[in-house]
């Protein structure tokens, strides 16, 4: 299987602080993989190097096979599916839902003058769809509820069919009901056959969507395990990476954890 991400001796450093250190990870286009740590373990940082968005200080990062630094950026991130809270606050409160996604084809957030192909329409139809968003397309994205406006984030992101899909915290702020569909739609792509590599961040272990198969357990910048979801999501390793005693406990796939 190809590599779509690969980070050796990644460090970054900013102001002096080194938020990554010396990270070596690597995704294959088949792995699904879930990143836990506490705030400000560096979660996002990660996110944003593998979203070709920042460079590490020092290392090599490569990205769909491209060493960052040697690549034409703009031929790159329209390969990538990057959804993040931060991503979301640049649509237009205004956007209807179907330009949301369908703007995700020109790599723009808000409709302007581009001129749309049938094509991209009934993909981000689709799209909407497969998402259970269809009959919201319509509507303004600034008047859709936290849940439905994380569902189209999520469809924005895949709409050019990416080879990697990087979520930061998909499933924060949901209610218990809007979270279970999330993970039931994320947990539904992630087992489809031709879905790309996917990295999600994300702080609960509630929240690891049946389908994902790794996990990369990260604190204070440094990678405390990663591998095998069974093999790393541990009561041990939850406990060196959030600093306090913490049992968890599994159920068909799905997974509790609380303090001791
Ligand atoms: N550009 C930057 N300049 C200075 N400090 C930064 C920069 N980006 C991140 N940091 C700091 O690096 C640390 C890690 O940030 P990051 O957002 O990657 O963590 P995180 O694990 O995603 O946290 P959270 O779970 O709270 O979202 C934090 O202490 C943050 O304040």
């Amino acid at each position: 299987m190809p590599t779509v991400l690969q980070l050796s001796d990644v460090s970054f450093v900013r102001d002096g602080n080194t938020i990554l250190d010396s990270v070596t990870w690597k995704v294959d286009s088949d792995e699904r993989w879930v990143i836990l740590g506490p705030n400000g373990a560096g979660k996002t940082t990660l996110l944003q190097i593998a979203a070709a968005l920042v460079h590490p200080s020092s290392g090599k990062a490569e990205v769909l096979g491209d060493r960052l630094g040697t690549v034409d950026l703009f031929e790159l991130r329209p390969r990538i599916g990057f959804a993040s809270s931060a991503m979301a606050k640049r649509i237009p409160a205004h956007e209807k839902v179907i330009d949301v996604v369908m703007t995700a084809a020109y790599s723009v957030t808000g409709r302007w003058n581009e001129s749309y192909e049938d094509i991209d329409l009934r993909r981000a139809q689709r799209v909407l769809a497969e998402w259970r968003l269809d009959h919201l397309a319509e509507r303004t994205f600034g008047h859709l509820s936290d849940g439905e406006q994380k569902r189209v984030q999520i469809a924005r992101a895949v709409m050019t069919d990416p080879e990697l899909l990087l979520l930061d915290e998909p499933a924060a702020s949901l209610d218990l009901g809007a979270r279970e569909e999330l993970l039931q739609l994320l947990g539904g792509y992630a087992s489809a056959p031709d879905s790309p590599g996917i990295v999600m961040v994300t702080h609960h272990v509630e929240e690891i969507p049946l389908g994902f198969d790794s996990a990369l357990l990260i604190a204070d910048g440094g990678i405390v395990a990663a591998g095998p979801i069974a093999e790393v999501v541990t009561s041990q390793n939850l406990s060196t990476t959030f600093g306090l005693p913490i049992e968890l406990s599994e159920s068909n796939g799905r997974y509790a954890a609380r303090a001791v």
